[in-house]
């Protein structure tokens, strides 16, 4: 079975507000989202203040952890600040967080079907850590997944979600050779060509998880290596995405043999906000003949 789209094109990524290609149905479907995400929200805190929600997590005796919306709410709430404050924050996290793994996804799949030898790495690590339980999957689990994560990093080197990212240089700025970056220039970080950097990454088109060992990475620059951005403004959510790819991508192993459409298939590469195959990633997926109920 040939799966094209295995992870569809979603058709958010230019729908920020105050970006050039607004596209007004979209934008006010999912704007009209938004809106509902956190009504609803709101109503069931209200509806938990007054006491109808009969049993709360309290009455359990667990400790209740807020959503990542509460505190957002709770904040609003208190400082008075209109429900449209919330609704870009929210904007931001919906959008920052799904286009990015889901694109992130399509290539480990790509290149776990282009290198047989990492997938069946991958799917003995999987194997090890799930034995045939298929029953829900733990955070230890997915600590364990130490190769799994080194795959994840792999990929990203070679098709960073976010490919370039851009700064304001507040302050002059030296740098090697005599130069001075004046300050208010504008800086744009090429993570795609930092990346494929021989002095970094030897035999930069490689696909090696192993790079990721730490042992390899020993020695090497701290921004020599940044899909998630660095410093105060990188990516809030990374660790909830690696958790997220892992996850998804032990499930995926656990149950299927991903393979090449045809010999030598490469997705085409386009960069529009963020990374992206043209068409999609093709791919073949068969069901993997372990023992447990199969794809
Ligand atoms: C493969 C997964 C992901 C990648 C590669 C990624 C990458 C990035 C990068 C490079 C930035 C910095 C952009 C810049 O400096 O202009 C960023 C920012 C951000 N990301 Fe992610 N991200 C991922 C997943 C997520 C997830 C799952 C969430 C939320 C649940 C998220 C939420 C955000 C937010 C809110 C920001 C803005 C932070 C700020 O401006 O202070 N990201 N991300």
């Amino acid at each position: 079975m040939i799966v094209s789209y295995i992870i569809p094109e979603t058709k958010c990524c230019q729908l920020k507000r105050g970006a050039i290609n607004l596209r007004p149905k979209e934008l006010t479907s999912c704007e009209r989202h938004i809106v509902q995400v956190i009504e609803s929200r709101r109503q069931e805190r209200q509806e938990r203040r007054k006491g109808s929600v009969s049993i709360s997590d309290k009455d359990l005796g667990l400790k209740r952890r807020e959503a990542f919306l509460d505190l957002l709410l709770e904040a609003s709430d208190s400082a008075g600040a209109a429900l449209s404050d919330s609704d870009e924050e929210v904007d931001t996290f919906m959008f920052g967080g799904h286009d990015t793994t889901a694109a992130a996804m399509s290539f480990i799949f790509y290149n776990l079907a282009a290198n047989p030898e990492v997938q069946a790495r991958l799917a003995e690590e999987v194997a090890e850590v799930f034995g045939a339980s298929d029953g829900a999957v733990t955070s230890q689990d997915l600590a364990q997944l130490k190769y799994t994560e080194r795959v994840i990093k792999e990929s990203l080197r070679l098709y960073p979600s976010v490919p370039l990212f851009a700064r304001r240089i507040d302050e002059e700025l030296p740098i090697t050779g005599g130069y001075v970056i004046p300050a208010g220039t504008g800086a744009l970080i090429a993570c795609y060509q930092m990346n494929r950097n021989p002095a970094f990454f030897p035999d930069p088109e490689k696909f090696d998880p192993d790079r990721f060992l730490p042992e390899n990475c020993t020695g090497r620059h701290p921004y020599a290596y940044v899909p998630f951005s660095a410093g105060p403004r990188n990516c809030i959510g990374q660790k909830f995405g690696m958790l997220q790819m892992k996850s998804t991508v032990a499930k995926v192993v656990r149950h299927c043999v991903l393979s090449l459409p045809r010999p030598g298939y490469k997705p085409v590469v386009t960069g529009r906000v963020i990374l992206r195959a043209e068409d999609g990633v093709q791919l073949k997926v068969s069901p993997r003949k372990m023992a447990i109920s199969p794809c």
